[in-house]
């Protein structure tokens, strides 16, 4: 049984594509830390404090008895009242770690709002609570931390007049952070024997406005001017080394003397500017970073106008983006694959007043801050020696040129993590202005970006491979593979690796990746780097490993398909010649038919005509007793059908009963000569078809044929000579023919036979012919046939329609 075409399958399986993507790899090198390689990362959240002012005996910070410079003057209007709300208080301590925040009934009344719990801070320092408690628990272990060598950073943020320069810098009976930590610094380093090991380094900028338009950058140390600010990094910073508390503490309050401060109706001395301060212990030892940042400003409340009121603006502005770049961690939270590495430690003090009048400001502080306490980091331990090599790094790309550099989302979280946090170079451009906050953050919606357009890559890649392999099968595999392995490799490696900024380039970052070099004198980071670079090998390894075997899958299921395919082509050429042969039988088949056909038309042709003569001879008046002892065949291939109709049935007839014996018998009873029923009358041999008398009740005459005569033909035939029967010149049925011819003149004339009657035919016309031969066509379809070609007539159409 041959296969038909259709039966053979088509279920060629796609590229695996699929398969490929899903495949499981170890996890990137480049993309861990050297503590992940070594240890489990320990999370950690940011750490962030509240210290809440007390009231003060004037009503907090508002301490004005006379109204300031550039704000309106105080309302005297019911100050009996406010002074009843000084006493109340909107926050206080629930514990060490929360605090309850409560409106004032006014507010409660007409704007619905509740009390509310904020809590998960790591620490709370009440109103009591003493600089040297806020130390203790907030300050020294980053000291401790830089002295071992790890670099740090404490901000500070609140609104104005809730204690951040207080805490920070704090007075001299009440000394703050930066004095505290300059004694324990120098405290720990009294039994040092070298000089060189009790050197610290010290700088003090701030950053301001410049009448609301533009920002200032000034060294509070030095008298130098104007800083300036290059591809992002704050340039001219002068550090000064100091080698005791005394010389440090000096030099600080020396610098808190040039700060910008003012007047304002919130604060009598109001930070007007951001202000940084770095302590570092030696050219290539660790950073301590604290930042006074300037606290944001109700304009109802500090009543500000003019040039303080583009401070106001720049101070909101500035704190806003900082909020915004927090923010931005939060949402990173989101991303459980990228956690945030962190190489600084780092905490964040909110300051609120908790005067029951700061409610709107406290409640707005916390709301926002409270969240950034789920901001989450790794520990991602640092070499000692590399915050060095850091510092070293002058320039750090500007922001602009941020926006050109491909990272991944984790390198973009370095970038700004780092700009937060090193306060060696990026603090001071990271909270100068809104601008470089803002650029920051727009660049790491760009890194966002860039991670969708790696998964469109995928997805379209995935598209590609599916498509094309559809169409080109083997031959792309090769090429797919390059695809894959190659181009979605190198834009991979180049995504992840794309340069990174010097200044925060790590030996995590670096590591196994070309083009990108560490510091040679990073031990620690070389021999990391090696271990990096021999997992990234076994990674490339497994991956290859994987594909190929995917690629080699896929090769098996498609030399399976092209054997059972070679299969079915041989099964398919072998019928084809089984066809061949039976159609070769079936025309010789139909040439025979085609024959034969030919001869039974000639027979009845011939037939017709010997009819047609017979009848004209009685018509002479001759009876003929006409008997054909011939018997043969006709040969076929000499005569056609057309040659036959053009010469004229005579003529033929004539040759044929001369030269081929005939199949065909008409019998007559010889004793019936006298008396036959089929008598012929003829008048002349000039007589017409008008002048005939056929009495033709008795018709007796026999045909047998061997050979086959087509019924159609003959029934068309038969119809044709039927209408010329009916027409009315045709005799009827016992008519008598006159001149009658009797059977003696018939033997006399016997021997004019055929020369004679074939003269005659010869010169009769076609048409005279024919009323002779319908009636003896008539006859014959009437007439049983012997035909043995009987099934082969009928199979003829079909097989007329296969030769076609
Ligand atoms: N914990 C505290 N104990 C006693 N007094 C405090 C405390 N915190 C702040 N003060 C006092 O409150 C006043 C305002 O404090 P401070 O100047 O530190 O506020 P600030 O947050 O820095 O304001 P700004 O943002 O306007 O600079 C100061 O006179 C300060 O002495």
């Amino acid at each position: 049984m041959p296969l038909s075409p259709s039966s053979i399958s088509h279920d060629i399986p796609s590229f695996p594509t699929d398969e490929i993507l899903s495949i499981q790899l170890p996890p990137n090198p480049n993309n861990l830390s050297p503590s992940d390689s070594l240890s489990a990362p320990e999370s950690e959240n940011l750490r962030v404090f509240l210290r809440i002012r007390p009231l003060a005996p004037n009503g907090g910070g508002q301490i004005n008895k006379q109204h300031c410079k550039n704000g309106w003057p105080k309302s005297k209007h019911g100050s009996r009242e406010k002074a009843k709300k000084r006493t109340e208080i909107c926050v206080s301590a629930n514990d060490y770690k929360s605090v309850t925040v409560s409106p004032p009934a006014s507010l409660q009344e007409g704007k619905r709002v509740k009390t509310e719990v904020y809590g998960g801070f790591s620490q709370v320092f009440s109103a009591e609570s003493t600089q040297d408690e806020v130390y203790a628990k907030m300050v020294n272990p980053l000291v401790e931390e830089f002295l071992r060598g790890k670099s740090g950073m404490l901000a500070a943020l609140g609104p104005s007049g809730s204690g951040k320069t207080h805490t920070v810098f704090g007075s001299p009976r009440e000394p703050g952070m930066i004095p505290l930590a300059l004694r324990q610094i120098f405290s720990r380093t009294e039994g040092c024997e070298t000089q060189l090991s009790r050197i610290f380094y010290l700088s003090m900028f701030e950053i301001c406005s410049e009448r609301g338009k533009a920002e200032r950058l000034i060294d509070l140390f030095q008298d130098v001017g104007d800083l300036c600010m290059q591809q992002s990094t704050v340039k001219g910073v002068q550090e000064v080394s100091v080698t005791n508390v005394l010389q440090a503490e000096s030099l600080v309050a020396r610098g808190m003397l040039k700060r910008a401060t003012a007047r304002t109706n919130s604060n009598n001395q109001s930070s007007r500017s951001q202000c940084i301060i770095n302590i570092r212990g030696s050219p290539h030892s660790a950073v301590f970073t604290v930042v006074d940042l300037a606290g944001a400003e109700r304009e109802k409340r500090t009543g500000n106008q003019g040039a303080r009121l583009l401070e106001s603006n720049f101070i909101n502005n500035t704190s806003m983006v900082f909020g915004l770049c927090l923010r931005s961690l939060l949402e990173h939270q989101k991303n459980p694959k990228k956690p945030l590495q962190k190489h600084f430690q780092n905490s964040l003090i909110l300051t609120v007043k908790s005067g029951v009048e700061d409610y709107l400001d406290t409640s707005f502080l916390l709301r926002q801050a409270s969240p950034y306490m789920k901001i989450k980091f790794n520990n991602a331990e640092e070499p000692l020696n590399l915050v060095s090599t850091k510092r070293s790094f002058q320039a750090f790309p500007r922001v602009e040129r941020l926006k050109r550099t491909k990272l991944s989302s984790i390198e973009a979280f370095h970038v700004f993590h780092l700009a937060l946090l090193n306060t060696n170079s990026i603090p001071p451009v990271a909270l100068d202005n809104c601008v470089v906050f803002g650029s920051i953050s727009l660049g790491f919606s760009f890194r966002q970006m860039k991670g969708m357009e790696l998964e469109m890559d995928v997805d379209f890649l995935k598209k590609v491979v599916q498509t094309v392999l559809m169409l080109l099968h083997f031959t792309l595999v090769v090429l797919l593979f390059g695809i894959y392995h190659g181009e979605l490799m190198i834009h991979l490696a180049s995504f992840e690796t794309e340069a990174l900024p010097p200044e925060i380039i790590k030996p995590e970052h670096c590591s196994g990746r070309p083009g990108i070099t560490i510091n040679s004198d990073l031990k620690d980071g070389t021999s990391l780097e090696e271990g990096s670079t021999e997992l990234e090998k076994e990674r490339k390894n497994v991956i290859m490993q994987n594909f190929a075997k995917a690629i080699w899958n896929v090769l098996k299921q498609y030399k399976e398909k092209l054997e059972v395919a070679e299969n079915q082509i041989q099964i398919l050429n072998r019928s084809l010649a089984d066809e061949k042969e039976r159609s070769l039988g079936l025309e010789i088949e139909l040439k025979d038919l085609k024959s034969n056909l030919l001869y039974e038309k000639e027979t009845s042709l011939n037939e017709r005509v010997e009819s047609s003569t017979n009848t004209s001879a009685e018509q002479e008046g001759c009876q003929y007793d006409h008997e054909v002892n011939n018997a043969g065949v006709v040969n076929a291939s000499s005569i056609t059908v057309e040659d036959f109709e053009e010469q004229g049935y005579q003529q033929y007839t004539n040759q044929e009963s001369e030269a081929f014996p005939r199949d065909v018998d008409i019998a007559e009873d010889p004793n019936d000569e006298g008396t036959d029923d089929t008598q012929f009358d003829r008048n002349g041999s000039d007589s017409g078809p008008s002048e005939y008398v056929v009495s033709s009740t008795k018709s007796l005459i026999e045909i047998r044929s061997d050979s086959c005569s087509s019924v159609e033909r003959s029934q068309l035939e038969s119809e044709e000579d039927k209408k010329r029967l009916d027409q009315p010149t045709m005799p009827e049925e016992g008519a008598e023919l006159t001149p009658r011819c009797d059977a003696s003149s018939a033997t006399k004339s016997d021997s004019k036979d055929n020369s004679s009657s074939r003269a005659l035919n010869a010169e009769r016309p076609k048409r005279r012919l024919l009323p002779a031969s319908s009636i003896l066509l008539k006859n014959i379809s009437t007439l049983e046939f012997e035909d043995e070609y009987e099934k082969p007539k009928v199979k003829l159409p079909v097989l007329l329609r296969l030769f076609d």
